[in-house]
């Protein structure tokens, strides 16, 4: 114990020496008088982000720095921590090897059976930067050398952690990642990777691990792509937004499938029918058919008044353009250039035929250049514009969507009256695909601006050329003393092409990556992990499969949780449209939140429709059996529940359906409750979707009739230590083994 302490602390300064030095660094380089050349600014703006980014890591190595050992048979002896750091000598000796390292991997997968040239293993267990436990495990049965903290239990270490009451805030979980959770974590980054589990069995915690590692073995891909995690609702992803950071990584964009558009921000509501229609994969040609309805053709003509003599836009010039316009096969808003040009080019020719006729039947008496410039005056005209206008509208993806659902069509009349709205109403979750879909069928019309990016591109990469040679002449003693981590600012001026150091410079000058990727809808990620994934509709998996066109994707979720209405059913179902065959599955399979006994009247509950249900199964168990109450007073009953529970440590939550919501706020004032509730408080009041993939210590479910059996299910297993359900109408079928209190 001294000698792990000494260590410890020894760790504990190095860490303080890092972060200082990469905070002056930090402060050096904002203040450096290097002058305002572009390449005194590059220089400055890559140290900062790279010294920021480190100085991320050593916060986040603050708490629980070290937490392993490993001592291989060959005298190799490594520390394991959260970030990796090294010694200040001429060898730069590793002091503690980040867990994410290939070297740390024995800590999560030797055994007995496989040591993995280990001859011992150690649990440090620490509270702030004091040593509180030592925790080994003899892997080769010749070692006779006893410290004196062998513990006969395995896994004391985990149930120690399963055990502690929870904050409201999910943890990461990297000094008890089990073996079949790390071999999903550290599965290679490229295709898509789809996890499957019952509740509890750690899908989200290891879904968020598989980010931090991607990020630490992709770095200079993922860094520059950003990861993308797509989670169900604001309260789910406040409640896992702790993990990365406090594992090191910021390059991570969180959010709900309704944030994925740009600019809108989806806050009505559908109707569980209307969400269905709109979901489901046939809305795609129902918008892709409304858009070609709106390239229209004049019935019969249009008539312009002009300057040198009528027009008249006929018909068959607009289907000839028409045509013309759609055989480019570019977006609406794209193609509509070529639909112009068509109908321009028609009017000229037709002005030319009547001004130019040759009385005497000869050939057209215009020369190329007046029929140039009746072409000109045309194109200026601006009646001719507002008929292109009118047959072929440049359209926004908003006013698309909405006059869609004004007036929709091509689809079923049931499906159609379940959509139909008025203009002006707020934009739900479901209507986000939607507008993805018609930005794509649209397009932008930008080759402006992006002719413009391009000259400007280029300009950076001749300029950070220029840079390159540079900063290699200028290679100071300064740069080589660097500690090692600091040394990658050298080799990303030393290694890099001009062509990525322009790229770099780009970020630097603005924001990260994650942030421009939050308001691009075009952003390609460079991985995306979608959790609850089997809740999301087909529309929805279209929209995402766009942002990821490599496909390096991790999905977690249960169907045997699914509630939403429009959900895309199977993986199969899901995948087949975009990989085919081509995806992994693994399954995890043991709960380590819920305690066996809660387990099983949530498995009684699905068993009551489908027999051959099996549970995953649970790692743990608590004395307290789960209860239920019968009562008249519903509200009343769980105020004095909750009220016996919040004298326990940890927290409690009241899963309710949404129309007991208001009453059960009334009798629990101090419950935070709403859109976004706050989970680190005492008590909070939910609803059953609300409670999708958070923990409590304690649960209280209330009027369990109201609940869709799936959605019960998830209420029932939010639990870690105690369950309680409070009726007023009786118990659906499977609750019957809670044991009943007056
Ligand atoms: N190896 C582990 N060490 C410590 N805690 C763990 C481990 N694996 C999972 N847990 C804990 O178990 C709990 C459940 O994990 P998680 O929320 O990821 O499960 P899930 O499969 O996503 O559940 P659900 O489908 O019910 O939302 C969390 O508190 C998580 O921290």
């Amino acid at each position: 114990m001294r000698r792990e302490q000494e260590f410890i602390d020894e760790l504990y300064e190095r860490l303080a020496d890092l972060r200082a030095g990469a905070e002056t660094a930090v402060q050096q380089a904002l203040s450096r008088d290097g002058g305002n050349t572009r390449q005194a600014m590059l220089e400055r703006d890559i140290l900062v982000a790279e010294q920021s980014g480190l100085l991320a890591a050593f916060n986040a190595g603050e708490r629980g720095l070290c937490f392993g050992r490993l001592v291989f048979r060959d005298g190799r002896d490594h520390h394991i921590g959260r970030i990796g750091m090294r010694r200040d000598d001429a060898d730069r000796t590793p002091m503690v090897i980040d867990w994410r390292a290939d070297v740390a991997r024995p800590f999560y997968l030797a055994t007995g059976h496989t040591p993995m040239g280990l001859r011992r293993r150690r649990h440090l267990t620490t509270e702030g930067q004091t040593v509180t436990g030592l925790h080994d495990e003899i892997l080769d049965l010749d070692d006779t050398e006893r410290t004196g903290y062998e513990g006969s239990d395995a896994d004391a270490v985990l149930l120690s952690a399963l055990d502690a009451a929870r904050t409201g805030r999910m943890h990461d979980i990297v000094q008890t990642i089990q073996a079949e959770q790390d071999r999903i974590i550290r599965a290679p980054h490229r295709g898509v990777m789809v996890v499957e589990g019952g509740p509890g069995t750690g899908k989200t915690v290891v879904a968020l691990h598989r980010a931090a590692y991607l990020l630490f073995a992709h770095r200079e891909l993922l860094a520059r792509r950003a990861v993308l995690v797509v989670g169900p609702n604001p309260a789910f992803l406040s409640y896992i937004g702790e993990v990365l950071p406090s594992l090191g990584e910021t390059g991570v964009l969180l959010a709900t499938p309704g944030e994925l558009f740009p600019g809108v921000t989806a806050t009505g509501t559908d109707t569980p029918e209307a969400a269905a229609v709109k979901g489901a994969a046939a809305m795609a040609d129902a918008l892709a058919a409304f858009v070609r309805d709106r390239q229209a053709v004049p019935d019969p003509e249009i008539v312009i008044a002009h300057d040198d003599g009528e027009l008249r836009l006929t018909r068959e010039m607009a289907e000839d353009a028409r045509a013309a316009a759609r055989a480019t096969e570019q977006p609406h808003n794209l193609a509509r250039a070529t639909f112009a040009f068509h109908v321009i080019d028609a009017l000229t020719e037709q002005l030319t035929d009547t001004l130019g006729a040759d009385p005497y039947g000869g050939p057209n008496l215009l020369g190329v250049d007046d029929i140039a410039q009746l072409g000109k005056a045309i194109a200026a005209n601006e009646d001719v514009h507002a008929a292109i206008a009118g047959l072929w509208p440049q359209l926004s993806p908003q006013q698309l969507v909405e006059d869609f659902l004004e007036e929709p069509v091509h689809l079923p009349d049931a499906d159609i009256a379940a959509i139909r709205r008025k203009p002006g109403a707020e934009w739900t979750p479901a209507d986000v695909p939607l507008l993805d879909e018609a930005a794509e069928l649209l397009g932008v019309d930008d080759s402006a601006a992006l002719a413009r990016a391009e000259a400007e591109r280029q300009e950076r990469i001749a300029f950070a050329q220029g840079v390159l040679e540079l900063s290699y002449g200028s290679r100071t003693q300064e740069f080589e003393d660097r500690d090692d981590e600091e040394s990658e600012v050298l080799l990303a001026h030393d290694l890099v092409d001009a062509e990525r150091l322009a790229e770099r410079h780009e970020e630097a000058d603005h924001r990260t990556a994650a942030e421009r990727a939050a308001a691009d809808r075009t952003w390609a990620f460079g991985h995306i992990i979608v959790d609850e994934a089997q809740e999301l509709s087909p529309m929805t998996w279209r929209l995402l499969m766009r942002r990821c066109p490599t496909r390096s994707m991790t999905l977690v979720g249960d169907p045997a949780q699914t509630a939403e209405p429009g959900a895309s059913g199977s993986w199969e179902a899901i995948l087949s449209p975009y990989v085919g065959e081509r995806y992994e599955q693994v399954v995890l399979g043991v709960n380590y939140r819920t305690p066996a006994k809660i387990m099983e009247v949530a498995a009684d509950l699905l068993r009551a429709a489908d027999p051959s249900f099996t549970p995953p199964r649970s790692v743990r168990d608590t004395d307290g059996r789960p209860w239920s109450q019968a009562a008249d007073d519903v509200p009343a009953a769980v105020a004095e529940a909750v009220a016996g529970a919040t004298g326990d440590a940890g927290r409690v939550a009241v899963i309710a359906p949404a129309g007991l919501i208001g009453a059960l706020a009334e009798v629990l004032p101090w419950a935070s409750y709403g859109p976004e509730p706050d989970l680190t408080r005492p008590v909070v009041l939910l609803d059953p979707r609300q409670a999708k993939g958070l923990e409590f210590d304690t649960v209280v479910v209330a009027e369990p009739d109201e609940f869709q059996a799936s959605d019960l299910y998830v209420a029932l297993t939010r639990a870690t230590q105690r369950l309680g359900v409070i009726h007023s109408r009786g118990l659906p079928k499977g609750l019957e083994q809670l044991a009943p209190v007056a």
